[in-house]
Parts: structure tokens; C-alpha cells; sequence
């Protein structure tokens, strides 16, 4: 199988690296000063579930030097979707899918209409991870799963072949008959866990000691609920709950992509994780009190580079 990664960030280096392992070709479709990143410096990861250093490494800067792929791993942030859609067009033209990880929901309908419905996967990420000053991964806790399931037509054998990928990859690779309900549940997680860690520049383990800040990510679940039953996806109490019991969970120090960003100045996906379910909600005429509130502290380091 070849996957071609579109962004070699923390999430697209981990599990290209992982695929690679496994004996996938990995092809990662990278801009130039990444390129030289890599040229540099190589790709290495850090990860409890075993370091890897890249001893053969492909890359490319310009899509058209790549013949065919079978899936492109989009894992861009929100704010870079619309400008990578002309890397994908030439790869999908010649026949790949596009599995995107990014986390929220309104990236899925942009590649829908922009690329065709039925070429369209859906996925997302369970996995902490960063890149450090050489553009490595690190990877710290347990977790590094891989979600993903059909969206459109016919795409039942290139999901098997991901999913049998997977299988031989150090990865929790799974693959869902219900994406849709997998993609909100994780859309309701990250709008409340990054919210609050990056509202309050605080990981997990102190926000959850203080039971009035802790609330405040409850209510950005609930509300998050709410969105999705709006869109016809059953989020149950149940889900609220585990999402509540990861929260409890997690190491004290654990914390968001976006919580991660702030701390390095880098700009963060408020537009398009919290902006975009204020906006899915005003569509449906609902109202987002604490989302609203969460996205207004957040909103002045938002683009700070
Ligand atoms: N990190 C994590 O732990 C998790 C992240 N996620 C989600 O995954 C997505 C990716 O996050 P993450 O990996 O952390 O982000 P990173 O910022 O680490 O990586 C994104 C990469 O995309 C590259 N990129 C942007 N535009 C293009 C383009 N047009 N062509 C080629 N490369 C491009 C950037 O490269 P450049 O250097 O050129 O800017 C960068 O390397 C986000 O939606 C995030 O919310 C989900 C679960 C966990
Ligand atoms: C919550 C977490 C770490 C899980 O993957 C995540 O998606 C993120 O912070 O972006």
C-alpha cells in the first residue's frame, strides 16, 4: 500500500512512521522549509511504544512527482485545510483517497464537496504528540489510535486494506461502521479538553482539582451534545460520561494539541475546532453560552506568530 502523508506534523510523522514499520511505502507531501527540515535532521520519534529512526525516508514537495497513491493521511491544521486541497487534486485524480485526522467537523464537507463525496474517508486520532526543535515526534502516553471508516461509495476494499495495515502497524488502528458518530464524539471531547486546558494555560491534572473549572468543561460537552444531536448524531449521556471519565483520567499532565500550541506561541485551531461549532449551532438556530464564553478568552493568542 502507499500512503502519501499530507503534513509531516506530530500526528502525520507518527503514523507515516508507524506505516512505514509495518512495511508501507510512505511517500510525506511536505512544504519547503520542512523539506529541509528533513533534509537536516531526518525523521526520528520518541514513543513509549518503541523510538524509531527513519532510516529510509521519501519526501516530496510538489505533488505531481508522485506517480499514484492508494490513501493520502491529511494532517494538516484547520487553518491550512483550504490551501493544501491543491496538493490533494492531482493525487485524487489519479485514483487516491483521502483519509483525513484532523480533529472537528466542518473539514469533512470542504474535501466532500471540493474533491468528490466518494473519495472522501472519514477518521480521526487518539494519540498526544508534538514535535520537538528538530522536528521529531514525541509521543508521551499510551494511547495512538487510528479511527476510521467509510463515508461515501465503494469504499469498502480500501478501508480492509487500511484496516489489514493496521493490523501489522504499532498503532490501535480500527476501523468503525459509524464514523460519523466517532467524528462528533471526539469533536464534543476536544472542543470541551482543549477548551479548558487552553482557556485556563493549565493540563488536565489542575483543572480537574478546581470542581468550578472542571464544570466548565462539562457544560462545553454537553453543549457539544447538543450540536450533534442537531446534525442527527446520537451523542448518548453515556458518551458524556466516558468523556468526563477520560478527562478524570488522564495523567495530570496531559494535554491538548491546542493547549501544546499555545505554550510554543504557535497558532491554534480556534476557528476551526470552537469557531466551527459556534457557527454549526447558529445555523441550527442553538445557542452555545460556554463555548462562546471559552472561544472569546482564547481568541487573542489565536494567531500570535
Ligand atoms: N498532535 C496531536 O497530539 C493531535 C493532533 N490532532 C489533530 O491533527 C491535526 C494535525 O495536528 P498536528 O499533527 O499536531 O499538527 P502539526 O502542526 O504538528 O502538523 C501539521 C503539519 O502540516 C503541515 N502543512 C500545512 N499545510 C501544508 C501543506 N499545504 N502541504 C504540506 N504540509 C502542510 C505543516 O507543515 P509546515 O511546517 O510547512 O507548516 C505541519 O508540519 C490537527 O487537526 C489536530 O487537531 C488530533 C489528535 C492528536
Ligand atoms: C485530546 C487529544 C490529545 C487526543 O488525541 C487530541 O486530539 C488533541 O489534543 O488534539
Amino acid at each position: 500500500m502507499h500512503i502519501v502523508v499530507l503534513g509531516a506534523g506530530a500526528l502525520g510523522a507518527y503514523f507515516g512512521l508507524r506505516f512505514q514499520e509495518a512495511g508501507a511505502k510512505v511517500t510525506f507531501l511536505v512544504r519547503q522549509k520542512r523539506a529541509n527540515q528533513l533534509e537536516k535532521y531526518g525523521l526520528a520519534m520518541q514513543s513509549p511504544h518503541g523510538n524509531i529512526f527513519a532510516k529510509e525516508l521519501n519526501w516530496e514537495t510538489d505533488p505531481s512527482a508522485i506517480p499514484s497513491a492508494d490513501v493520502i493521511l491529511v494532517s494538516v491544521k484547520g487553518y491550512h485545510l483550504r490551501g493544501a486541497l491543491d496538493q490533494l487534486r492531482p493525487l485524487v485524480n489519479k485514483g487516491a483517497y483521502v483519509l483525513p485526522v484532523l480533529n472537528g467537523i466542518e473539514h469533512i464537507s470542504i474535501l466532500q464537496r471540493e474533491l468528490g463525496k466518494d473519495n472522501v474517508l472519514g477518521g480521526l486520532a487518539f494519540i498526544i504528540a508534538t514535535l520537538n526543535d528538530k522536528g521529531h515526534v514525541v509521543h508521551t502516553g499510551d494511547f495512538h489510535d487510528l479511527i476510521f471508516g467509510a463515508l461515501g461509495a465503494k469504499q469498502e476494499k480500501v478501508i480492509a486494506n487500511l484496516e489489514a495495515l493496521c493490523d501489522k502497524a504499532i498503532v490501535g488502528g480500527k476501523q468503525t461502521n459509524n464514523i460519523l458518530y466517532e467524528l462528533w464524539k471526539k469533536y464534543m471531547f476536544i472542543n470541551a479538553f482543549s477548551g479548558i486546558t487552553t482557556a485556563t494555560n493549565l493540563p488536565i491534572g489542575v483543572v480537574r482539582k478546581h470542581e468550578e473549572t472542571f464544570q466548565i468543561a462539562i457544560h462545553l460537552l454537553e453543549e457539544m451534545k447538543h450540536v450533534a444531536m442537531k446534525y442527527g448524531v446520537e451523542i448518548t449521556d453515556q458518551d458524556v460520561t466516558e468523556a468526563i471519565k477520560l478527562m478524570q483520567q488522564l495523567d495530570a499532565d496531559a494535554t491538548s494539541s491546542m493547549h501544546q500550541d499555545l505554550r510554543k506561541e504557535l497558532p491554534l485551531e480556534l476557528n476551526h475546532l470552537h469557531g466551527g461549532a459556534i457557527r454549526l449551532a447558529k445555523a441550527k438556530q442553538l445557542e452555545l453560552t460556554y463555548m462562546k464564553v471559552i472561544h472569546g478568552i482564547i481568541k487573542p493568542f489565536e494567531n500570535r506568530t
